[in-house]
């Protein structure tokens, strides 16, 4: 299987006036291509600073990222920023959309960061189809505060995938809704893997953490351990459990 993501002994560290967190120490992880790895562990254990790694959104302070094939340390910011257009889709648990936009605008917003620019008959397509993939084509020039929570995260799953993005990062998706809405969003995540997209989910929840293909484990900025659903193999790569 070819890997999207390839992590080499990755450290990072915040470093505050009178602190240093080690958010992260020595992951060494791959995600191949069509995986679906959940990403669980207590409360600041490093969850989300791996996922803000993989998709660029800071670098890492020690350590080797190759991200489609592609080394990655060391990028600008604008190199950074049109790799992450390129590459990564992002779901997060606030929806994070414009509520002066419609629907349609904001699942198009991140077309309009694209070198080349993609012409408006594509756009228009490209959003249709993401709009009719969360069953929300019907509701394209309605605005976000019309809509129901689980809705608005159906349109920002919609907004990250308009860009065709290699690998999806989701970050605890289903935080902010009801149990209801919360699984509807998780069942379209769980279609979007059979589709063949690639993700990589920090969840909380055990039962959503088993629907991924792999479930990998962190305790203290450790990768602790990793499960696969196929063989039940488990994998304990530090330390205790
Ligand atoms: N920008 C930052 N500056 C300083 N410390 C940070 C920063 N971001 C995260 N940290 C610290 O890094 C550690 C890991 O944080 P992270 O948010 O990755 O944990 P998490 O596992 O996602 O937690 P939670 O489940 O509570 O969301 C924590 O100790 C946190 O305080």
């Amino acid at each position: 299987m070819q890997n999207i993501i390839e992590m080499q002994e990755i450290g990072k560290v915040f470093t505050t006036a009178d602190f240093q967190t080690h958010a992260l120490r020595n992951i060494n992880m791959t995600v191949g291509k069509g995986e679906f790895v959940s990403i669980s562990g207590p409360s600041g254990c490093g969850k989300s600073t791996l996922l803000s790694l993989m998709g660029l959104l800071e670098p890492a302070s020690s350590g080797r990222y190759l991200l489609a094939g592609q080394q990655v340390d060391n990028l600008t910011f604008d190199q950074a920023a049109r790799l992450r257009n390129l590459h990564i889709g992002f779901i997060f648990q606030s929806f994070n959309l414009v509520d002066g936009l419609s629907v349609f605008d904001n699942v198009a917003l991140p077309l309009r960061y694209r070198v080349p620019k993609i012409n408006k008959h594509d756009t228009q397509q490209r959003v249709q189809s993401c709009l009719e993939k969360v069953g929300l084509s019907h509701r394209s020039t309605h605005r976000p505060n019309q809509l129901s929570g689980g809705q608005q995260q159906r349109v920002a799953i919609a907004r990250a995938l308009v860009t065709q993005p290699s690998i999806l990062l989701v970050d605890e998706a289903t935080g902010n809704l009801d149990s209801k809405s919360g699984d509807a969003v998780m069942k379209l995540i769980s279609d979007l893997h059979q589709q063949g997209t690639t993700i990589c989910m920090v969840t909380h929840d055990p039962r959503y953490a088993d629907m991924a293909s792999r479930r990998v484990q962190l305790f203290d900025g450790e990768l602790l351990t990793t499960v696969s659903r196929a063989s039940g193999m488990v994998n304990t790569v530090f330390g205790p459990l």
